[in-house]
């Protein structure tokens, strides 16, 4: 561990964004590039432990898992003053959770497509993690975050006017991007750390590691059937097990089509989810393909 205080010496904290048990996350700005970098302080786990095996594990996976526009960048990692600290992405948008507790008070929903690029971004970050024999195992609303930004200024020649016409409105672009890589493993090596419990199928439960990669797709369409508006998912009970039997609540204001996907998605047997791969080729999310 360095003695040197890293921390407040590269960064300028600008505000705490997120703390809990895994520990506090601060907006920050690098002093020497200007940018904005999410990064979270946890206490250094103790040698050998479980959390110290999870802090090693998120590290190691952004370090296998590079770039990729739907997984949080991660740029550096380091320990100090008895702190694990590691430097992400940030994301101005705040996370899909904040977005759906927000949706409840103003009464909003999304959209069916605004839920199929929800669900189209986060299966392209799913099919890269899949595709480096790697898997999430914490998928859920809490740690996936969003990113928005405001094209370029775009001003477009309008020869009518003769003169340069600014565009009346430029909508924000949304990005969905996987965060939290505190529960990746190896599909082929897997040390599994159960995720948050409303979003685990009954075969990891049971310890069943043989489709790792269909738990996330289970998770997955958990969180898009929250997103849709499913209400707040149970840790247990009857409806947790009802969910698990594959009975999803339809939800009515999306098409047939999409419910009869989600429920695919979180069918009893891995095997019948279908890959990330065949989600992005899926014809529902597919704009084209429905035209
Ligand atoms: C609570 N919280 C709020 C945010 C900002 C969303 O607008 C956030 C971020 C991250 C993380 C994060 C999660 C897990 C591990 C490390 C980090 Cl920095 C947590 C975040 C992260 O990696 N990037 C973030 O933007």
């Amino acid at each position: 561990e360095s003695n040197i205080p890293r921390y407040h010496q590269e960064f300028l904290e600008e505000g705490l964004i997120g703390a809990g048990e895994f520990g506090s996350v601060y907006k920050c700005i690098n002093r020497l590039d200007g940018c904005v970098y999410a990064i979270k302080k946890s206490l250094k786990p103790v040698a050998g432990s479980v959390s110290e095996k999870t802090a090693l594990n998120e590290v190691y996976a952004h370090a296998v898992l590079g770039k990729h526009q739907h997984v949080v960048r991660y740029y550096s990692a380091w320990a100090e003053n008895n702190h694990m600290i590691i430097q992400n992405e940030y994301c101005n948008g705040g996370s899909l959770a904040d977005v759906i507790v927000r949706n409840k008070m103003e009464g909003r929903s999304f959209s069916e497509p605004e839920l199929r690029q929800l669900l189209l971004h986060v299966a392209e970050g799913l099919r890269y993690i899949h595709s480096m024999q790697l898997v999430h195992m914490d998928i859920k609303p809490g740690n996936i975050f969003i990113t928005k930004e405001k094209p370029m200024h775009s001003v477009n020649y309008d020869s009518a006017d003769d003169g340069f016409d600014e565009e009346e409105t430029v909508e924000e672009e949304i990005t969905y991007k996987i965060g939290d890589l505190g529960h990746v493993t190896s599909i082929n090596d897997p040390q599994v750390e159960e995720g948050d419990c409303r979003y685990l199928p009954t075969e990891i439960l049971q310890e069943n590691f043989s489709h790792l990669t269909k738990a996330d797709i289970f998770a997955l369409g958990l969180t898009v059937y929250e997103a849709g508006g499913g209400g707040e998912l149970p840790k247990n009970g009857p409806v947790w097990h009802e969910i698990r039997k594959g009975n999803l609540k339809e939800l009515p204001q999306y098409g047939r089509d999409f419910n009869d996907l989600l429920k695919s998605m979180v069918h009893p047997n891995p095997e019948s989810r279908p890959s990330a791969l065949s989600l992005i080729q899926h014809r529902v999310l597919c704009p084209v393909g429905n035209k």
